[in-house]
Formats: C-alpha cells, structure tokens, sequence
C-alpha cells in the first residue's frame, strides 16, 4: 500500500516545501489540478526535479486527446497521469498505449461516475494501472466520502491496482486501510495540518503496518 501526497492549493515553492518536509513518508508527489492550472506542467517539471527519487502524478484529469497530455505530462517529467473514468474510451485507450511507449502510468479518476461498478469493469478491462474512487471537494461540503464506492470498486476490479482519495485524515485512514486500496491519496489531511510531517509519518505507519 503506497501514499500519495496531493498537492492542490500551493504555488511552485510552497510545494517544494511540503514535500521536502514529508518526503521520509510518502511514495508520490501529486501536482494537483488547480496547481497545473496556475502553474502550468512546469510544476511537475520542477517538483521530479527536485525529488527525483519520488514518483510524480500529474492530476490533469484528461477528458480528451489523452495521448498527447499524457505525452505533454511525461516529457514534464510525470510518471502517473489521470484520466477520467467518465471520458470516452477511445480516450482512455488512447492514453493508455502513449502511457505503455513511454513507460509511464495511468490513474483512471472515477468522480462523477454514475454507474460505478458497470464502468470499473469496462476502464479495468482497458489496461489502466490505477483506478480510483474520488469524492471531490464538491461533495465532501455535502458530507460525502469515497469509502462505500471503494468497496465496490475493490470487489470488481481484477486487473488495476486500486485508490482511493477526498478527504481522507488520520481519524478515517484505518478504516481505508482495512478496506486494502493499493493507494491512499491526501491532500488536506497532511497539507491542513499545522505539523504537516507528523501527520504524515503517523499516516504512514498505518499504511505500512496495513
Ligand atoms: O483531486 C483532488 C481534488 O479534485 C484532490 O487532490 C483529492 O481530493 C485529495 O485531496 P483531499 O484529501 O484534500 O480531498
């Protein structure tokens, strides 16, 4: 079980902060979307730079022309990039065989599905590396979390390896963990905390005691 760090509301050098403090205890770097969206790829480009030794997810949430985000994400230097569960699947093949030439991964986000378990089925059988549960900031205002949809996902997926992520903090981590994603994404549950490497050491240690 592995732990992602998301990154979504820093500017390029806060997020070299972050991570420098937490990087004992997590195992990827997500440059998250609003953080592309104000920075740019230069934010992945920077970020694998400075933490080569850590894997890089570019959160581009790609509805369209995924081989050639994916390619665009890659040469920044990401080594994961997201696509969308609800995309076509001409899109999800697609960034799936320019995932397999340059030897990168694929995170298919499956927020806003409607028809989780029918959906998981068909991207698992496309060959993505990751398929995701997400509650978006949206509905975590409403109250909502992700742990019921992974249930399902973990019952159907056979092939991808499976996350889970929105709104995970260290008082609901044992109860993901117990449910055995393959990957524990956090963003404000390590970035809201005013001991940032505290609560991610303490997060990886139910991660990796799991
Ligand atoms: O992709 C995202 C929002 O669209 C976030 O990165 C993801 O939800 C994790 O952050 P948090 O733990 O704060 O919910």
């Amino acid at each position: 079980m592995k732990l992602q760090l998301a990154l979504d509301l820093v500017d390029i050098p806060e997020a070299k902060k972050v991570v420098q403090e937490v990087e004992a205890y997590i195992d990827i770097v997500e440059i998250g979307t609003p953080v592309v969206i104000n920075e740019g790829l230069r934010a992945v480009k920077e970020i694998k730079e400075a933490f080569p030794h850590l894997q890089v997810l570019a959160d581009l949430k790609v509805m369209d022309a995924a081989g050639y985000e994916v390619m665009k994400a890659s040469e920044a230097g990401a080594d994961i990039v997201t696509i969308l569960g609800a995309a076509e699947d001409a899109t999800i093949r697609g960034g799936v065989e320019e995932a397999r030439r340059l030897g990168k991964k694929i995170l298919v986000d499956m927020i806003s599905v409607k028809n989780l378990e029918e959906r998981a089925k068909e991207v698992d059988a496309m060959g993505v590396d990751y398929i995701c549960v997400h509650t978006g900031y949206d509905l975590q205002a409403a109250g909502k979390n992700s742990f019921e949809d992974f249930l399902t996902i973990k019952r159907v997926v056979k092939n991808a390896k499976t996350a889970v992520a929105g709104g995970i903090k260290l008082a609901s981590l044992p109860e993901v963990v117990a449910a055995g994603p393959d990957l524990v994404i956090v963003g404000g549950g390590i970035t809201g905390e005013a001991d940032k490497k505290a609560a991610a050491a303490q997060m990886q240690q139910l991660i990796k005691g799991a």
